[in-house]
């Protein structure tokens, strides 16, 4: 008979709670054990692991008796618990917290399966990629992170089909921001003018959930080049790390240094109104050449180089026409010749990225049973 299966939940932001919407509507959903956010943490009661947390109507249940209430948890803590469950676990990492990534081969040698949107474990030091997928092998469990690149869109697993098929991929480019794809498709537009300022439309950006959790994220490129070392790893590249290569920052010279805190986002993007010339120039400088200006990446396997930052493109283009917070991504390999494999589609937004985890879930959960 299949194991039962146990979840665990961290992170109840815009992607989390799209998630936990999405899953209350799922038949045959495993049991909700564990949900996390920052300061708090709410348990099915041990040992029987039951009643389980009701995925769609959590807050109001978190305020009856029946669930155990906890600030927050250590990662050891959360592991323990779930590798106690009597059956299968799955921990969904919907933050974007380094530390939290960093337990991930704690929580797989105990045998817990991960599925999450978070980059930064699969894009931080190499040494922890190999450690998440040596740890996933020891402890039998599972390792999926398809939001990682392109949000819900099928990037990953278009990738991992052409290198396991034994095709050979040799060019990897295109727009992977869903953020800086909004930001340049509004600002910028090739088919009609716009008289946006930058500022007014990064506040948007963060308005409707495309943005990391800090903006400036996305705007200093690191988010792009976390996704070019993702695709690059799984292409077969040893990228040492995401800052290993140059990427072209956005953000003006004189907020650089600002703090990463809750206050150092709010004083950026209460100042960046006074830079909104400097990105101006950026659009009048490829307009004077017929052009627009988009943020692209590309990863060339042969030369093994990695390139992330802004450039010019005809208005007629396939990049310069993109809307909204579209992505495209082309694969070129021996086998698509000439004409790349494209995924294209919108890169960023807490709906699709929740169905991009949901979809890695039940995944899991079909290779679990
Ligand atoms: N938004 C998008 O379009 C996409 C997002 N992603 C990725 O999805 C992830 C989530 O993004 P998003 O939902 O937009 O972010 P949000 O900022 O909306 O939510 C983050 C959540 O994580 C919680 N959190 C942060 N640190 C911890 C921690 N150490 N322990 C427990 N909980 C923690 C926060 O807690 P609290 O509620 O207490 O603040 C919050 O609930 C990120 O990794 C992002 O890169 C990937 C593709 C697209
Ligand atoms: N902030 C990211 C979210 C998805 O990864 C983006 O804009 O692409
Ligand atoms: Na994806």
């Amino acid at each position: 008979m299949a194991s039962p299966i146990y979840l665990g939940v961290v992170g109840v932001g815009g992607v989390g709670t799209a998630f936990l919407n999405q899953i209350a509507r799922l038949p045959n959903a495993p049991q909700l054990v564990l949900l996390a956010r920052s300061s708090q943490t709410l348990l099915a009661p041990t040992p029987a692991y039951s009643p389980a947390i009701p995925a769609g109507d959590w807050a109001t249940a978190s305020a009856g008796p029946s669930l155990t209430k906890k600030g927050a948890l250590p990662a050891e803590e959360i592991a323990t618990y779930l590798a106690g469950v009597p059956g299968r676990a799955i921990l969904v990492d919907n933050t974007s917290d380094l530390n939290l990534a960093r337990a991930y081969p704690l929580f797989l040698k105990k045998g817990i399966s991960v599925v999450t949107p978070n980059k930064k474990g699969f894009s931080d030091d190499l040494s922890l990629w190999k450690d998440i997928f040596s740890s996933a092998t020891q402890g039998n469990a599972l390792v999926y992170h398809e939001s990682t690149v392109g949000a819900g869109l099928p990037v990953l697993s278009t990738l991992k089909d052409l290198v396991a098929t034994g095709d050979e991929v040799t060019r990897i480019e295109g727009v992977f921001s869903g953020t800086l794809s909004f930001l340049f498709n509004t600002f910028a537009p090739a088919s009609s003018s716009s008289d946006a300022q930058w500022s007014a439309v990064v506040a948007q950006a963060k308005e409707l959930g495309y943005t990391e959790p800090d903006p400036r994220d996305d705007l200093n490129g690191m988010d792009v080049a976390r996704k070019l070392t993702i695709l690059a790893r799984l292409a077969g590249l040893e990228v040492s790390r995401p800052d290993s290569f140059p990427i072209e920052s956005l953000i003006p010279t004189e907020l650089a240094s600002l703090p990463s805190s809750a206050d150092g986002i709010s004083e950026f993007m209460s100042r960046l109104p006074e830079f909104d010339g400097q990105m101006a120039d950026v659009k009048a400088t490829a307009e004077k050449q017929g052009k627009v200006v988009r943020y692209v990446g590309s990863i060339d396997i042969a030369a093994q180089s990695v390139k992330v930052g802004l450039q010019y493109f005809d208005k007629d283009s396939a990049i310069a026409g993109l809307k909204g917070s579209d992505n495209i991504i082309s694969f070129y390999t021996k086998r698509y010749g000439a004409n790349p494999l494209i995924v294209q589609g919108a890169g960023a937004g807490s709906d699709v990225t929740a169905m991009g985890v949901l979809g890695d879930l039940v995944k899991v959960i079909q290779r679990l049973q």
